[in-house]
């Protein structure tokens, strides 16, 4: 490995790190909840590893994986998701960060909804997500039903990546967001839980 290539690791691992630490604070990654990572600009992945609390990751709590999912070094054990997060990488090579998080309001209000999505319209915050300009749009968020088979979720998630401006839910388990960098992956996981705070709001009226 060239000293080039060790710099891109350690400022991947930092800002997956810090993610985890910013998700902390806003209480979306409770207990050992939650999977972070990042693609290099080499094209290689860091992700965390499963369990622990992704609060207070350290260096060795991110690991490097293959584009299939499989860790470079079999010894250690990547995130129970991590086909979640390969899948991304794979439809889009523009997307450097995915993020997931179990906010209270993602897990409430899926398990309220009965649908296959849900609909957010009139935000102003709607223009935090990609090719939104105004707050007169609509955006329909999918919700799938949560699997503890990762690799079956991941065949019904597919079908529909095309389309998910602002990411996605599992039911009564959290939410996918991702974006170029960890910066913009952040800003829209901020954006979809603010708007989902206030749909648990709304129906609070
Ligand atoms: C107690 S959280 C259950 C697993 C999960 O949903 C999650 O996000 C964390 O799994 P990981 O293997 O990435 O630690
Ligand atoms: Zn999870």
């Amino acid at each position: 490995m060239t000293q080039f290539s060790d710099r891109l690791w350690s400022e991947a691992v930092q800002d997956v790190i810090q993610a985890g630490e910013r998700m902390d604070q806003r209480g979306w990654v409770p207990a050992t909840a939650g999977n972070l990572s990042r693609r290099l600009e080499d094209g290689r992945i860091a992700i965390t590893r499963s369990g622990g609390h992704k609060g207070f990751l350290t260096v060795p709590d991110v690991i490097e994986i293959d584009p299939a999912g499989r860790p470079i070094d079999p010894m250690q054990k990547s995130s129970a998701e991590t086909l979640l997060h390969t899948q991304l990488y794979a439809a889009d090579p523009l997307i450097g960060a995915v993020l997931h998080g179990h906010s209270v309001a993602a897990t409430v209000l899926s398990m309220a909804l009965a649908g296959s999505s849900l609909t957010l319209a009139g935000y102003e915050l709607l223009k935090v997500f990609e090719g939104q300009s105004t707050h007169d749009t609509v955006i329909d968020v999918p919700v799938f039903d949560n699997d503890q088979d990762i690799a079956r979720l991941a065949t019904v998630v597919a079908p529909r990546l095309g389309a998910m401006p602002a990411g996605y839910i599992i039911r009564g388990h959290g939410v996918y967001v991702w974006g170029r960098d960890m910066k913009m992956a952040l800003a829209r996981l901020e954006g979809l839980e603010f708007l989902l705070a206030c749909e648990l709001e709304r129906r609070k009226l």
